[in-house]
């Protein structure tokens, strides 16, 4: 038995796939019972250089022509359009997919569901979450009898490339971001990485999976690491932590008890010694806890076109496997609808960087606020002279855990004392 397998976009990750497709055609046939064939590779241009010695004559620009003859699509371009309209003509005509693109699959997995329903056939999209870790499967198979509780991870190469090299190397914010280009870890427009979007998609993706439920990418609060300065890593340093971009979704209960799931991409300092700051350069991990399982966490590299073909390969194996047996995997149940719970009513600690008048009774007039919206401090560490400016005194205040709008509200509060000059910043601390 021989499967036709159109590829469409032949980038990063993109040619990597069709490098193992060629190079390992014998293998993976031993391995599936079948023969993957790789009918052509849709790219823009034809006669544009690649590395590589890939076969010209696999490559077209008639996308829908060659997904029509297709037994696998694997959608590799990226971007909303012509992907989306790609893969649902794919998937109405029976066709499975594998595709790494968060982006859509965030903004519009209902639709891309229920196509892959009408056709009866399967989507399958490791490689869209944490690169290589295997990581959905995991959750939609391994942990499918048990309740999954909390997710929490780093799921976005490229920042934490930067902020590990910030860290790491003292390094500026703009040179890391171009050496993660040119490792091929960004996005097409690295804004998505550094304003959090990609890792919002992520999250969206593994809320909708851990929960049961389809998890609206309108609802995760979304914080990139544009306003980490040097001064933030600096002073975590100093502090013995480490800035890191989290993603994270929990089901909790909000301030009147009532339960739903909160999804939140934010910055966050963790301690040197929290397991999640030991992932460095491109790498990803991923925490779940889970009420039988307990504590889990998977790790390994999050981007990079090798490491995300992997994932990739996995799912064409997988849906291989399948279509040679026979077909008919087994089908999820419908997701069920769920309360999206705002960052306000969730639970974090925040470490509070200002600038205050170097005079008596500054401290108690602002622990008085901290008291008076039931948020207690864990520390406060003040400096006086050459850290501060003109006579102020600089003060770091890290608090014990309380609810996002009791923190925010004092901080508001905190700002408007003629005494503070200035907050400079406020940063969320996960861990004890
Ligand atoms: N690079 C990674 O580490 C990584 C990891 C996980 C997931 N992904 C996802 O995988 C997908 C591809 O990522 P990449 O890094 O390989 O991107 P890339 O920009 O290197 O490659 C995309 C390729 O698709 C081609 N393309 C775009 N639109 C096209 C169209 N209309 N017709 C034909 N070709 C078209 C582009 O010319 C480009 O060569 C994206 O959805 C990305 O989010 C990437
Ligand atoms: N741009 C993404 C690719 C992997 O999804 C990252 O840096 O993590
Ligand atoms: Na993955």
């Amino acid at each position: 038995m021989t499967l036709k397998v159109a590829l469409l976009g032949c980038g990063n990750v993109g040619s990597q796939v069709a490098r193992i497709l060629l190079d390992e055609q014998a293998e993976l046939a031993a391995r599936i019972g079948a023969t993957l064939e790789l009918t052509g590779i849709a790219v823009r241009n034809v006669d544009a250089p690649r590395e590589g010695d890939l076969p010209r004559e696999l490559f077209t620009t008639d996308a829908e022509g060659l997904i029509d003859g297709a037994d696998v699509v694997i959608e590799l371009m990226g971007g909303l359009e012509p992907a989306g309209t790609l893969i649902k003509r794919s998937l109405n005509r029976g066709a499975s997919v594998v595709t790494g693109n968060k982006a859509l699959l965030a903004a519009q997995l209902p639709d891309l569901t229920a196509a892959a329903h009408t056709g009866g056939a399967q989507l399958l999209y490791e490689a869209a979450v944490a690169g290589a870790i295997p990581i959905l499967r995991p959750i939609r198979e391994s942990l499918a009898g048990d309740h999954i509780t909390k997710v929490l991870g780093i799921v976005n190469g490229t920042t934490n490339f930067i902020l590990d090299a910030m860290d790491t190397h003292g390094s500026q914010f703009e040179d890391v971001l171009a050496e993660a280009q040119r490792l091929g870890y960004a996005e097409a427009d690295p804004t998505a990485d550094v304003a959090g979007h990609d890792a919002a998609a992520k999250a969206a993706l593994l809320a909708s999976l851990a929960f049961h439920t389809t998890f609206d990418l309108e609802n995760v609060y979304c914080e990139g690491i544009t306003e980490i300065s040097a001064d933030d890593v600096a002073a975590a340093a100093d502090a013995g932590m480490v800035v890191k971009l989290l993603a994270i979704a929990e089901k909790t209960t909000d301030s009147s008890g009532a339960e739903g799931i909160n999804v939140r991409v934010h910055p966050t300092l963790l301690s040197r010694q929290h397991p999640l700051a030991a992932v460095r350069g491109a790498f990803n991990a991923v925490f779940v806890e889970a009420e039988n399982a307990g504590e889990l966490m998977f790790y390994g590299q999050g981007a990079g076109g090798a490491p995300t073909a992997s994932a990739v390969m996995g799912d064409v194996v997988s849906i291989a496997r399948d279509v040679a047996a026979g077909g008919g995997a087994a089908k999820e149940a419908q997701p069920r609808p769920t309360r999206a719970l705002d960052i306000a009513e969730s639970t974090t600690r925040y470490s509070i960087s200002l600038e205050v008048a170097d005079q008596t009774g500054v401290l108690a007039e602002i622990a008085g606020i901290f008291s008076r919206h039931g948020v207690s401090i864990e520390t406060m560490r003040q400096t006086v002279g050459s850290e501060a400016h003109d006579g102020a005194a600089r003060l770091r205040i890290i608090t014990h855990a309380g609810r996002e709008s009791a923190l925010t509200a004092t901080v508001t509060e905190i700002e408007q004392l003629p005494v503070v000059k200035t907050v400079s910043s406020v940063v969320r601390v996960e861990g004890k």
